[in-house]
């Protein structure tokens, strides 16, 4: 609950003056609600009563007057809030994207996407009904309720005390029923997460279920996922729909009591009928009030939970620390050392990298090999800091990368990922990601290098043909070569090709290698290959092991040096074709 009134303090303080002006509205609202039962009692006291048609007509006139002004105030009142929550609803959502865009690929793991996903729309937006609610029935419930509870005293004290029985009655009775709905609410959200989750794996992967025809199976998990949601969704249903008749049932039951003690006091003459029929609108307005704080409580449980979700995004600190003092220069940008660097995956007993050394600099091309598994992803992950190393240090231009600014150090290394994403839009688009100013020949020259230059030009629109989400409508390899045109546009210090040339076939890779030297002759390029012919030229080729340099050295060094790396060219060719 103080996550909620925190957020809800830090977010509605820019809106100070509309939550100023609704409780105004309110207030004005709430006097008109309170003021209509006394000059309903006057109506039937002086005027049906004393049979004075004139009066009748002049306090109806006033009371429609003071509806009019009730029901504009109300109106205004509930127009300001759906706004005001609306823009609270807005800045949460940006705080929480700001936020997450500087998580590290550690948070984002920690967290899911889905969840994040859910977070970030679901949550909010249950946050944005409570402030509604809360402006609308919570800030008037109490002014109500204590206002008609005066107005009651005021006009019978002796049937006012009727409501020292009525009211604990609704109090326990409501508070029995929404208590019971908190548990639930928190275990709603979850499960609005799994859904999500579920849906997302399904359409992300729907590749992998066709292809393994596991649709069944896949239906089976979504519909598991949705009927634990349904249940508790029902089970929340029942008790509030069982909340409301609940509540109508005591307060039709306080009605018939104020009718039968209050019938009785106008038989006596001790009570005008007016009077009495104004009372009972009091109590009316006194229950209601109490209801309407009694809702707020339905809703606060499950805001609370999803205020406690953002807030855990909201206090996340990416795990990759800002330096205090950021270099922002390079003197020898493409000079890229490891020393020592061990690292360890959050939660992983063993580590991944252990104490690797290597260096590299400009106009030189390093390979890294080894079996699958041995680390060689996670030490390039380490150089543009999508992970921080848990031990040694990655130095860029001979300073730590935890030492550079961000935009320093994404302007010097550039990463091609093994599975690279591409953002929807066009091919020009994809490839000006990294620098929106290229003109059309800088990308043709790009995709040259890239060995992708004839099958955008065969694309009936060119560079301004579409690409899908992902890349989804491209192959593997039209994938991996958009990619690598992407970064060469960027104009680096650095690049690192993480397995980058699997899905070409060896003449296209021979070419895109021999392209790629000849425009990168002056950087410094880090290259992960499972094929042996992507790497024995390379001017050195370090051999990892189980997360452990195992040998550095060409081609020729380690065939006799490296026992793992003959294992690995020797499984790709023969002894003659290594030999060459
Ligand atoms: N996000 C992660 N969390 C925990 N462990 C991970 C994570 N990513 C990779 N690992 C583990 O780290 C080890 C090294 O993985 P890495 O991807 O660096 O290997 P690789 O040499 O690139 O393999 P491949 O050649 O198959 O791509 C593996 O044992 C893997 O299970």
């Amino acid at each position: 609950m103080s996550v909620l009134l925190r957020l809800l303090g830090a977010g509605l303080r820019p809106y100070a003056g509309s939550v100023a002006a609704i409780a105004v509205l309110q207030l004005v609202q709430i006097t008109a609600t309170l003021y209509l039962p006394t000059l309903n009692a006057d109506a039937i006291n002086y005027g049906v009563l004393a049979g004075d048609t004139g009066h009748v007509l002049r306090v109806g006139g006033v009371m429609l007057g003071v509806t009019l002004v009730q029901m504009t105030c109300a109106a205004a009142a509930v127009y300001v809030s759906a706004r005001t929550a609306m823009a609270l609803g807005r800045d949460l959502r940006a705080q929480v994207f700001a936020r997450v865009q500087t998580f590290s690929v550690r948070e984002v793991g920690r967290f899911g996407a889905a969840s994040l996903i859910t977070r970030n729309t679901n949550d909010v937006q249950q946050i944005q009904t409570l402030v509604v609610l809360v402006f609308t029935l919570v800030v008037a419930a109490p002014v109500m309720g204590v206002g008609a509870l005066v107005m009651a005293v005021r006009l019978d004290a002796p049937l006012s005390l009727l409501l020292v029985v009525v009211l604990p009655v609704l109090t326990v009775a409501m508070g029995v029923i929404f208590g019971r709905q908190m548990p639930l609410s928190a275990s709603l959200q979850q499960r609005v997460d799994r859904v999500t989750k579920v849906v997302r794996e399904q359409i992300t992967g729907i590749r992998v279920v066709r292809a393994f025809v596991r649709d069944r199976h896949e239906q089976a998990r979504f519909a598991e996922v949705n009927r634990d949601l349904l249940d508790v969704g029902l089970r929340l249903g029942r008790m509030q729909a069982f909340g409301m008749p609940t509540a109508m049932l005591i307060m039709e039951f306080s009605g018939i009591a104020v009718l039968w003690f209050g019938g009785h006091r106008v038989d006596g003459g001790g009570m005008q009928a007016g009077t009495l029929i104004a009372f009972l609108q009091y109590l009316t307005q006194i229950l209601q009030a109490v209801m309407m704080a009694m809702m707020a409580f339905l809703l606060s449980p499950r805001a609370s939970v999803c205020a406690r979700r953002l807030g855990e995004v909201l206090d996340t600190s990416s795990s990759l620390t800002l330096p205090a003092s950021p270099v922002t220069e390079l003197h020898e940008p493409g000079h890229l050392e490891l020393r020592g660097v061990g690292f360890r995956y959050p939660g992983a007993e063993e580590p991944v990298l252990r104490g690797v050394s290597l260096t590299a600099r400009p106009g030189q091309t390093v390979a890294v090999v080894g079996s699958t598994g041995s680390g060689k992803t996670t030490l390039l992950q380490l150089v543009p800091r999508l992970f921080d190393a848990s031990e040694g240090q990655v130095l860029v231009g001979g300073t730590d990368v935890r030492e550079m600014d961000r935009t320093a150090l994404a302007a010097t290394v550039g990463l091609v990922s093994q599975k690279p994403y591409l953002f929807s839009g066009t091919i020009a688009s994809t490839l000006r990601y990294g620098r929106p100013s290229a003109t059309d020949d800088e990308l043709w020259q790009a995709l040259q290098t890239a060995q992708a230059r004839d099958f955008v030009e065969a694309l009936p629109d060119g560079l301004d043909a579409p690409v899908a989400q992902g890349g989804s409508n491209l192959s593997g390899g039209q994938r991996q070569r958009l990619a690598i045109a992407r970064v060469l546009l960027a104009r680096l210090d650095v690049y690192l090709f993480d397995d980058s040339f699997s899905a070409l076939d060896a003449a296209t890779d021979a070419r895109l290698r021999a392209a790629l030297a000849e425009r990168t002759a002056r950087a410094t390029v880090v290259v992960v290959a499972q094929r042996v012919a992507t790497v024995r030229h390379a001017d050195r080729i370090v051999v990892l092991d189980e997360g452990r340099v195992e040998a550095s050295g060409t081609h020729s060094e380690l065939m006799h040096a490296s026992p793992t790396y003959r294992e690995i060219v020797l499984s790709q060719m023969t002894t003659e074709e290594a030999a060459v």
